[in-house]
């Protein structure tokens, strides 16, 4: 089913095959993935002669078994109609694979079906446009995917240890939360039939009932890698500090013509609809440490003390720890502004305990247009890391990567820079 694509040797990539993969989890959001997506996207598609296998989710981890098993050499792009939840068990199952390395190169796409679409709002940002209406979004991201222009993404890799003997691993795209946001994303699931706007809501809810969150966090700075100064402030320059392979113009993730393409082929597989979605009663993800993927090399085992060139953070009481490594939190959290797909950067921002109610309000209404980090509040602390370890004292909390819930327990993370492709600009 391979076939050669002008477009791809005219930039001079090794070509793929044309077949998207087009999971879609008809459950996310406010349930209207399936119709927003023929609604909106489908159409758009067939006359940019983009080919797609539509596969509809009927349950969790259905996409994970999909792309651990599948015969990748057959599709040119697995994309994923959901919130970022989706997305994430795509990535897991790719890197769960034997072949993780050449996996992972399979290009990636959204098209934001959830009530975050952290990704799909970072990708919208990123090609330079204005913040847009969830049905603006959507079609934005429809079109990027009709082009089909693939750039490299960052994803790290994220260790859960309350067993330090059988600690787990996970990779993530976007983003590690802990204290006041996890416990906000949490929260306002139940407000899900509202959309975007539940993390609003969930937002003002916690903050009547605003709490400290005890723990340790440390990091790995920028500076201890690249031997360079670090300030804390200014952008960093990509040239100087990303990790990642070097950086390439986007290429093609598949061909535009239909005739040298597998025909258009829209099967919804039987026995899709009926499943109930229980909001977010889902099982934390686990995954097995001794899992396929890159070494990494920043991080000793979690019972044993960091490395003497981490800093340890020294307050103990915190209101969140942030850690991102895409732009958006959600569509209208703007959470690290500095942040790019492939920087190879933890964009690491903890807020200390002491922080009044209105101040902290003041910050998630300026995240809003990422005007947050420049609000110079005394309690917020932003730096830009390659790894992190947190050890949550409270017995009891909530962790979560990519807006999903983890094991509770300590937690840490190293960037990969740029090792996954995703359809983008
Ligand atoms: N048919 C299904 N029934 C129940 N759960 C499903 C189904 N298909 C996928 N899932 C699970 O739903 C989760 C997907 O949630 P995702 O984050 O993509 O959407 P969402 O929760 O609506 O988005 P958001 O977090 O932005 O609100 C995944 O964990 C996946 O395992």
């Amino acid at each position: 089913h391979t076939s050669v694509c002008p477009r791809s040797l005219y930039l001079h990539e090794v070509h793929r095959p044309c077949s998207v993969m087009l999971l879609v989890n008809p459950h996310s959001g406010k349930g209207q993935a399936l119709s927003l997506f023929t609604g909106h996207v489908q159409r758009m598609l067939n006359e940019a002669g983009v080919p797609h296998t539509l596969v509809i989710t009927e349950r969790q981890n259905h996409a994970r078994e999909l792309v651990r098993e599948a015969d990748l050499s057959q599709w040119g792009a697995l994309v994923i109609m959901s919130g970022d939840g989706l997305l994430f068990e795509v990535v897991n199952g790719l890197m769960e694979r034997e072949d993780w390395e050449e996996a992972i190169q399979t290009p990636l796409g959204i098209l934001p079906g959830g009530s975050g679409n952290a990704l799909a709002a970072s990708i919208h940002h990123y090609s330079g446009a204005q913040p847009v209406s969830s049905e603006e979004l959507l079609v934005s991201c429809g079109f990027l995917l009709c082009k089909g222009l693939v750039s490299r993404m960052d994803l790290a890799s994220v260790h859960l240890g309350s067993s330090p003997s059988n600690p787990t691993r996970l990779f993530s795209f976007l983003s590690l939360a802990w204290g006041f946001v996890a416990d906000v994303d949490v929260e306002s699931e139940k407000y899900r039939h509202v959309g975007a706007a539940r993390f609003t809501m969930g937002t003002l809810v916690r903050l009547a009932s605003l709490r400290v969150y005890k723990g340790r966090l440390a990091y790995l700075p920028v500076d201890e890698v690249d031997g360079e100064e670090e300030d804390g402030q200014s952008p960093v320059s990509l040239e100087m500090t990303s990790v990642s392979p070097q950086r390439q113009p986007p290429s093609s993730a598949f061909c535009s013509s239909t005739f040298l393409c597998r025909p258009l082929k829209d099967s919804p597989c039987q026995n899709a609809a009926h499943h109930a979605f229980k909001a977010k009663k889902r099982e934390p993800m686990s995954a097995n440490a001794t899992l396929p993927g890159p070494p990494d090399s920043l991080l000793v085992p979690l019972d044993q003390p960091v490395p003497s060139d981490w800093v340890v953070v020294p307050e103990e009481d915190f209101v969140l720890m942030l850690a991102m490594y895409q732009s958006h939190l959600a569509k209208d959290l703007y959470a690290a502004p500095d942040s790019t797909l492939d920087d190879g950067l933890i964009h690491l921002i903890y807020i200390r305990a002491g922080i009044s109610r209105t101040a902290l309000l003041r910050l998630f209404l300026a995240m809003e247009k990422g005007t947050h980090l420049a609000n110079n509040c005394p309690h917020l602390v932003y730096t830009r890391v390659r790894a992190l370890r947190l050890e949550p004292y409270s017995p009891k909390g909530v962790i979560t990567v990519d807006g999903e819930v983890v094991e509770y327990g300590p937690v840490q993370a190293q960037v990969h820079g740029g090792i996954a492709r995703l359809i983008t600009r």
